[in-house]
């Protein structure tokens, strides 16, 4: 995959996603499709996306029990995404049978702690330590498990992809360098993202809000 940016189209309005892709998909290497998204549009909006010929991740963080998410990802099969999401914290059981349940092509990646969460949202769960740790814990538990990679922030990557040299990494909260965080507390920019090896950064308000989402694109694509 030459160009390793994965647009994050949140909306639940289907030819709002389809305008946008069609106004960014020079400048991108896939489209992501959410929650925001499926639960407004369902396969069928999958289908429909998929029209514009990038490859499509499916980030529906799936997180149950191992026959919920397995039965899940085989209802989903027919679309074949080229990546899907499930949660670590799901355990090894359910991502084993995850990975089991997912079309071969289709790269299973595991959430180890969302990049809108800090040390202290942490310790708010009850777990003890710095977020730093508890993604590593996450990241040797999916490696256990045999699904393909994992999702972390840009501030752990490295790190995990030391414990997981062959490992596909995952960046979402990223932006660049004057970008507003928003709701997003470990963030990088694309660039120091891709330096430390992720496999592909995510990239969504950053282009989808902007004035001009082509001209936003664009301009990320430079700075990598
Ligand atoms: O799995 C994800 O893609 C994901 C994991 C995570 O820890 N943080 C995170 O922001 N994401 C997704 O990445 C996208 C980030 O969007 P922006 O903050 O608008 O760039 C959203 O679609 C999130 O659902």
């Amino acid at each position: 995959m030459s160009n390793r940016i994965f647009v994050a189209l949140d909306t639940p309005d289907l030819q709002r996603a389809k305008t946008m892709a069609a106004r960014v998909r020079n400048h991108v290497g896939g489209l992501k499709l959410g929650l925001e998204f499926f639960a407004a549009n369902g396969a069928h909006g999958v289908r429909e996306m998929s029209h514009v010929g990038l490859p499509i991740f499916l980030d529906l963080k799936l997180h149950d029990i191992p026959n919920t998410v397995a039965k899940a990802i085989q209802a989903l099969s027919g679309l074949a995404p080229a990546i899907l999401t499930v949660h670590a914290s799901g355990g090894q059981a359910m991502m084993e049978d995850a990975k089991a349940a997912a079309p071969a092509a289709t790269k299973v990646v595991a959430v180890t702690m969302l990049t809108s969460l800090d040390d202290n949202d942490l310790a708010a769960t009850g777990v003890q330590g710095r977020a730093h740790d508890h993604v590593l814990r996450l990241t040797e538990l999916a490696m256990r498990s045999g699904v393909d990679g994992i999702v972390c922030s840009g501030e752990e990557v490295e790190a995990a992809h030391r414990c997981w040299p062959a490992g596909f990494f995952v960046v979402p909260g990223v932006r660049p360098a004057d970008g507003v965080t928003g709701d997003q507390k470990r963030v990088v920019t694309p660039r120091q993202a891709l330096d430390r090896g992720a496999s592909v950064v995510v990239v969504g308000r950053p282009i989808t809000q902007a004035q001009d989402p082509d001209a936003a694109a664009r301009a990320i694509v430079a700075t990598l």
